[in-house]
């Protein structure tokens, strides 16, 4: 089926939309198990909250955006954001790469480098998302809060930017339909061409029952935990519809009107 898929595609990097989506499946089982790790902790608020860290030095913020400056430094060292899938959510003053540079194929239009809605995806999971998958409440452990935090936003942000490649694979898939749309600079053609309407509902559903299967209480005996979920499978759906589906939609439409330039 793969290969098939490849024979349709007449690139020579091997990028297909099947293989594009078989990443995206993958990429759910990532984001369902790091909302169940954070929802392990409740909202524990001082995480968020800039005069908790004030005393701590660079923090600039919260302790959640301190660890995430201080991991996101680290990580650029070790050359994470020379993988054009991934994405700082604090681009400004970043360390260079001390590693040799890998050899990425050049798969993406080079106009792709200025396409970052992190801001907007930190914006969603802090004041949208987050207080509705985690218990109200506090136990005191805001480091491992953090942390858990950036494990989500890391693979929400993964997943949204993954539009590129997918807006670039459906691009080269019907050109002549989108050539026009871009050079008209018409968003609305351009998410008609790239929706897939079936394709998002499956997607809804499944990670609905990825959060049942693997949220669900695991016992030996009786099933008195029937049920019960780690995180509300509903809420994923819903992450998905409201929000990773159209983020995803709107990086395809901002790549895309880049992709003639
Ligand atoms: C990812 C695709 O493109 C679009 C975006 C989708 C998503 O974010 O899940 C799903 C279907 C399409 O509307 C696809 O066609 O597979």
């Amino acid at each position: 089926k793969h290969e098939m898929a490849k024979a349709e595609s007449n690139v020579s990097d091997g990028l297909t939309l099947e293989l594009i989506r078989e990443s995206l499946i993958r990429q759910e089982d990532t984001i369902v198990f790091s909302l169940i790790e954070r929802a392990r902790f409740p909202l524990n608020s001082p995480t968020y909250d800039k005069s908790y860290a004030s005393s701590v030095p660079g923090s600039g913020g919260s302790l959640v955006e301190f660890i995430v400056k201080q991991t996101e430094a680290i990580q650029a060292k070790a050359g994470r954001y020379e993988n054009p899938e991934e994405h700082p959510f604090f681009p400004d003053n970043l360390p260079p790469s001390q590693v040799p540079p890998q050899k990425n194929p050049e798969v993406l239009h080079p106009a792709a480098m200025s396409v970052n809605i992190n801001k907007i995806i930190w914006d969603m999971y802090f004041n949208e998302l987050l207080p509705l998958f985690v218990t109200p409440g506090d136990d005191g452990n805001y480091a491992s809060t953090a942390a858990r935090d950036l494990e989500c936003l890391q693979a929400l942000s993964r997943r949204i930017h993954y539009g590129k490649l997918v807006a670039e694979v459906k691009f080269r898939d019907e050109r002549k339909d989108y050539e026009p749309a871009i050079r008209a600079q018409d968003r609305d053609t351009l998410i008609n061409l790239l929706t897939f309407a079936r394709v998002e509902e499956a997607v809804k559903k499944r990670v609905e029952k990825k959060a049942m299967t693997f949220g669900q209480e695991v016992t030996l005996g009786d099933d008195g935990n029937k049920g019960k979920y780690k995180v509300n499978p509903a809420i994923v759906s819903r992450l998905y519809g409201d929000w990773v589906i159209p983020l995803t939609k709107d990086v395809e439409v901002e790549y895309l009107l880049h992709r003639l330039d």
